[in-house]
């Protein structure tokens, strides 16, 4: 039987995506936190998503984070571009549309076969990592104007904010999978995360029908540990069901979508699924489909961090543990230099 704290968020296909009420991890009585642990580790090791709400995020500090991500994105390109994305180690500013193709295939060639297939994607985002750091500083808008720095002073707030909710999830990962619920703490609290805002500009429904291939970004998988996806109603967002169809992760008000990403797959010796999704055209008939805005945080563990499986995930005596130790900080910029 399900706790009461999870109900479903979408069900198609054989994809069971669970909605589940954070709340009653954060403040349930000691078998509903559990329940709820177990709930969410549930949905990694089945889906790879999970959608949250009561997650403690407040309704007006999305809104806020959305109302200065549009702002920013209605700034002339020159602006934008004098904070241009430089390279996967800085991980850092704006990407114009066509920079990015969003993919997992590594092999350069490959990638731009694709681009080729399906025409750069629809999309321009701007990347913000952790401030302060002496070789790759943040790319800001307060050198341009006064708004520039309340969209700075919102975006370093609400990077902190989500650093939080990374760690109580993994904390709700680690009860979830019956260890300490501390154990991932020591590699969670560095902040190493990049918050992305992405802006997908109007779009005629035709430029989907003159390339049926074309999409608002390609199928991929995440890089990191999890990744926080705030996602506005306009809709498009697809997940890979298990019998490999791409099934709509409706939007619901209020929730957060959390996928687990690469990093963590393996550091779950593929216990946990880190799933391949995208961005289409929205289910919604119409000549031209609106701007869509989502903001995707996307959580690392610290890049000093040596990665090697989680107890109880492998067992030594079978000999099943899949993967090398590897450090995660090497392991995201490999990943990173191939989509750009
Ligand atoms: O915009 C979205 O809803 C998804 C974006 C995404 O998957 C990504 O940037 O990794
Ligand atoms: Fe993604």
């Amino acid at each position: 039987m399900k706790p009461e704290a999870v109900s479903n968020a979408v069900s198609q296909d054989g994809l069971e995506i669970p909605l589940i009420d954070f709340s009653a991890f954060m403040s349930g009585d000691e078998t509903t936190k559990r329940t709820t642990a177990q709930s969410i580790v549930h949905g990694f090791q089945r889906a790879g998503f999970i959608y949250l709400k009561n997650h403690g995020i407040p309704k007006a500090d999305v809104a806020n984070t959305f109302a200065e991500s549009a702002k920013f994105f209605r700034r002339p390109s020159s602006q934008k571009e004098a904070m241009g994305w430089t390279t996967p180690e800085a991980n850092r500013g704006y990407s114009q549309p066509g920079r990015e193709k969003t993919t997992d295939l590594k092999d350069a060639a490959d990638i731009e076969a694709k681009r080729a297939e399906e025409g750069a994607d629809l999309k321009e985002s701007f990347e913000i990592g952790r401030e302060g750091e002496p070789n790759h500083p943040n790319h800001w808008p307060d050198r341009f104007d006064d708004n520039g720095a309340d969209f700075k002073k919102q975006m370093l707030h609400f990077h902190d904010t989500c650093k939080q909710l990374h760690m109580q999830v993994m904390r709700a990962m680690a009860v979830g999978l019956g260890i300490d619920e501390s154990w991932f703490d020591s590699f969670c609290d560095g902040g190493d995360n990049t918050l992305r805002l992405l802006h997908y500009p109007e779009v005629q429904s035709t430029a989907f029908k003159k390339n049926k291939n074309t999409v608002r970004a390609g199928a991929h998988t995440d890089y990191g540990s999890i990744t926080l996806l705030f996602q506005d109603m306009a809709g498009g967002l697809q997940v890979l069901s298990p019998n490999g169809n791409f099934i709509d992760a409706t939007p619901i008000a209020d929730t957060i979508v959390v996928n687990a990403a690469d990093l963590l797959a393996r550091w779950s010796n593929d216990t946990i699924k880190s799933t391949k999704h995208r961005v289409v055209e929205p289910p919604i008939k119409a000549d031209v489909h609106p701007a869509r805005y989502s903001i995707a945080y996307f959580c690392n563990p610290n890049f000093d961090r040596f990665i090697d499986a989680i107890l109880g995930t492998y067992d030594e005596l079978k000999g099943d543990k899949k993967y090398e130790g590897i450090n995660s900080g090497d392991y995201l910029a490999q990943r990173l230099a191939a989509t750009y």
